[in-house]
């Protein structure tokens, strides 16, 4: 049995970061964010459906991201006929994934695991998260949002303390090493359940 941990939290609260760490401690990490930039580049399963829909957003045979934000910022509903086209195939390619692993534990890093339904296909749920003010400047250190669209994408997310409540764990993202203590605890649990069973 592959047991399955759907991993979550607001944007820029350290997702990816706590997903390599999985990835260290041996885990199979599927990350929803880097299907959606496979489905977006050239000959990707999203790329003639977005044309359809926003043709100007498609450059060169690629999905351009900045237009696509263009779009969301003059028609905030926008964002809504994007993620019909998108989410039926990040749906796809996460279950290709899970069908080819032959990994013990498979992390299924998914920003919206709580706001869609990915929640009741996992075993159990990890929320990373830390206090809004270090989430908003490791946001905007990146340089590839202005304020206005994380606020935007924000605003589209359920809040840090819904997901915190819903969790089965929290890891805190203050540091690597306490994020990489509490990873190691959450594997340690399951590797002994797993074990047990
Ligand atoms: C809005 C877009 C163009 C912004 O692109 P950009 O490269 O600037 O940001 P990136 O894709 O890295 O997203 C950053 C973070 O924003 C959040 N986010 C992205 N899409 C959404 C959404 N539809 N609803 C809420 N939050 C979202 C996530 O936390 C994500 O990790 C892009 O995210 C997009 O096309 N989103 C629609 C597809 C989608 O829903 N993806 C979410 C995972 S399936
Ligand atoms: N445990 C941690 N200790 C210190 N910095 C961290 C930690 N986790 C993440 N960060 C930093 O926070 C920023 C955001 O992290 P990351 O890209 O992992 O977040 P994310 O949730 O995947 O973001 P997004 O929602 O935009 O995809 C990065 O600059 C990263 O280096």
């Amino acid at each position: 049995m592959t047991y399955l941990i759907g991993l979550t939290g607001s944007i820029g609260m350290g997702k990816s970061t706590t997903a390599k760490i999985f990835a260290e401690e041996g885990c199979a990490v599927w990350d929803a964010d880097a299907a959606v930039h496979r489905l977006y580049s050239a000959g990707g399963a999203a790329v003639a459906p977005m044309q359809d829909a926003f043709p100007d957003a498609v450059i060169d045979g690629t999905v351009s991201r900045d237009a696509l934000k263009a779009a969301i910022a003059a028609d905030p509903t926008a964002l809504r006929q994007i993620e019909q086209i998108v989410h039926p195939l990040v749906a796809e390619d996460r279950q290709a994934f899970i069908a080819k692993s032959d990994a013990d534990i498979v992390v299924l890093d998914i920003p919206l695991l709580f706001e869609g339904s990915g929640h009741r296909m996992v075993n159990t749920t990890v929320v990373v998260s830390v206090p809004e003010d270090v989430q908003r400047d490791r946001v905007l250190a990146r340089g590839t949002m202005t304020e206005d669209q994380f606020m935007m994408i924000k605003s589209k997310q359920m809040p840090d303390a819904e997901k915190r409540a819903l969790a089965d764990h929290v890891v805190i993202t203050d540091t690597l090493d306490h994020a990489r203590d509490q990873v190691r605890a959450i594997v340690a649990k399951i590797r002994k359940e797993l074990a047990d069973a």
